[in-house]
């Protein structure tokens, strides 16, 4: 698991090293160094002749970018330092000069950007130390036009040069993952001491490139800080994954209530059950109208259509709230769940039942599942007024306060998916590819999330004390996981998401989930 900290909680933890006087630069720029040096190999470059930009801003980031860069020339690259704060941090460039770095005080030059851009032609690796955690707002000029010139000259040659941004690409939002001007998009970003929740959290964690964290010595004092945001690793979702075991039979494994899926729209009903089957569980029991009925049956014959005891719920996939008779059954299967104190996946339409305060104080094992516009119909319908864009712009705020307002779990589905219960960390999982952009994945999502929740249905509604509040959050997370290697796997993609892809359906996704969770428990 990948767990980001605050500025604050990273300030507090570098403090007590700093005045004790440990090299923590020191260990960060060396560490910057060899990778970039790694870089430059992994390209096919050799190091020495190699030409490196630094751009050195006018704190302890451009720091960072002055010590790293004198490593570098003492192995052989030609580095320049083209010089945009106002008091470039002296000690790293009095050892940057020592070392043979060619400095560019480009603030004098009449065309800022201009100069920027001569030096970054001629070098195959750009150090972005303009600013790290540092940074207070949208970046200030000149290094918004030198951003956008620069973004402007990669984006027209993405392949070289290499850009390794210092701690996170600067400009963007370190503690929200916002993006509120120009940023240079980086190839890889050397984060210093742990992952910052900005390289976590769309849409800034898709301009962070690679992530590598550089140990500083600081896990001992963050582990004291909760993290802010996580990302689940494959090997904490086999851990959470409920495997069966010798004692195990259907009822033991969770069985699965889902009400989804209506005359109008009974395809969401057989996609809404594929994620559950083909996530695994004991057993579904569908609840619906004859046509998606009979679709189900086609396609699942061990589905029971039968009312009878289960662990969770699956509500809304496929249902439009102006169905008088659907929407009932909705509620009652909702008001069945909160009496029984089990599980439930709100999706599609079934988020329409929290529209409202008639159920106020959702708890934590209410999953809603919106994407991006639902959400923004769900805060405005509770007196937020927001738009799709708004929420796209600063996701995890959004879900953060939907999970706030309605006391339920909130997975917000994206690009990255963000998870966001009333307490606890945010989860940001990026496993998707863009070919799960396709009509029914979010049915499947839910059927997975459903199947999960039910295998872990009793424990949750057993939970008197309260131990399990965290547990759905990272459910959700693991469904998410899941739900997006298996598109991948669907796409012919890597398990990293590598490779073209090819088209899938929302079928094809559901059909990868066996072969998908395997490969975790491998
Ligand atoms: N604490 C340590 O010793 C270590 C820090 N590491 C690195 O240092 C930075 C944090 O350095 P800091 O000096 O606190 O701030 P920054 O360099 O990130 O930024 C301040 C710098 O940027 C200017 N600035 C601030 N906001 C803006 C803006 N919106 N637009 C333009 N310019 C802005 C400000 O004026 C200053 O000049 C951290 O990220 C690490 O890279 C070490 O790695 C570990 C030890
Ligand atoms: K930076």
């Amino acid at each position: 698991m990948i767990r980001a900290h605050t500025v604050a909680a990273v300030r507090e933890a570098e403090a007590p090293r700093l005045t004790a006087g440990e090299p923590l630069m020191a260990r960060a720029a060396f560490a910057l160094a060899t990778r970039v040096a790694a870089e430059l190999r992994e390209r096919g470059h050799r190091v020495s002749g190699s030409v490196v930009l630094l751009l050195v801003g006018g704190g302890n980031n451009g720091g960072d970018a002055l010590f790293a860069g004198t490593h570098l020339a003492r192995r052989g690259c030609q580095v320049h330092a083209a010089l945009l704060g106002e008091r470039p941090p002296a000690a790293g460039l009095a050892a940057a000069r020592a070392a043979g770095v060619r400095v560019h005080e480009v603030l004098a030059a009449p065309d800022v950007p201009g100069a920027v851009v001569a030096l970054a032609r001629a070098a195959g690796v750009w150090v972005d130390g303009l600013t790290g955690i540092g940074a207070r707002g949208p970046l200030r000029a000149p290094l918004t036009a030198v951003v956008g010139a620069l973004a402007a000259e990669k984006a027209a040659s993405p392949d070289e040069p290499v850009v390794v941004a210092v701690d996170v690409p600067s400009g963007i939002g370190v503690d929200d993952g916002a993006l509120p001007g120009p940023v240079l998009p980086a190839d890889v970003t050397v984060t210093m001491g742990t992952a910052k929740p900005g390289l976590l959290l769309p849409p800034a964690a898709a301009v962070a490139g690679r992530v590598e964290v550089v140990d500083l010595g600081l896990d001992g004092d963050l582990a004291a800080a909760a993290p802010a945001v996580c990302r689940l690793a494959p090997a904490d979702v086999a851990d959470l994954w409920p495997v069966p075991g010798p004692a195990d039979q259907k009822y033991t494994r969770g069985v699965l209530g889902v009400v989804a899926g209506s005359q109008a729209f009974p395809g969401a009903a057989v996609l809404a059950v594929a994620g559950a089957v083909g996530a695994g569980l004991g057993m579904v029991r569908y609840r619906g109208p004859e046509v998606p009925t009979g679709l189900v049956h086609a396609r699942h014959p061990e589905v029971v259509a039968a009312p009878g005891r289960v662990q969770a719920w699956v509500i809304g996939s496929g249902i439009d709230p102006d169905d008088a008779a659907r929407t009932q059954a909705m509620e009652e299967s909702l008001a069945a769940a909160l009496a029984a104190r089990l599980p439930v996946a709100l999706d599609a339409g079934g988020l329409s039942l929290v529209h409202d305060d008639g159920h106020p104080d959702l708890p934590a094992t209410v999953v809603l599942t919106p994407h991006a516009g639902e959400l923004a119909t769900l805060l405005t319908a509770r007196g937020e007024e927001v738009t799709r864009a708004d929420v796209e712009a600063a996701p995890a705020r959004h879900a953060r306060l939907a999970a706030e307002i309605t006391g339920a779990t909130v997975l917000l589905k994206g690009a990255a998916t963000v998870v966001a219960a009333p307490d606890g960390p945010l989860y940001a999982q990026a496993d998707a590819t863009p070919w799960l952009a396709t009509a029914g994945a979010g049915d499947v999502l839910a059927g997975v999330l459903g199947a999960l929740l039910a295998g872990y249905g009793d424990a949750i509604a057993a939970d008197e004390e309260g131990r399990l509040t965290a547990l759905p959050a990272r459910l959700a997370a693991a469904a998410a996981l899941v739900h997006g290697r298996a598109a991948r796997r669907a796409a012919g993609q890597g398990p990293d998401g590598s490779g073209p892809g090819a088209p899938i359906t929302a079928q094809d996704v559901a059909a990868a989930l066996p072969g998908a969770v395997g490969a975790l428990l491998r």
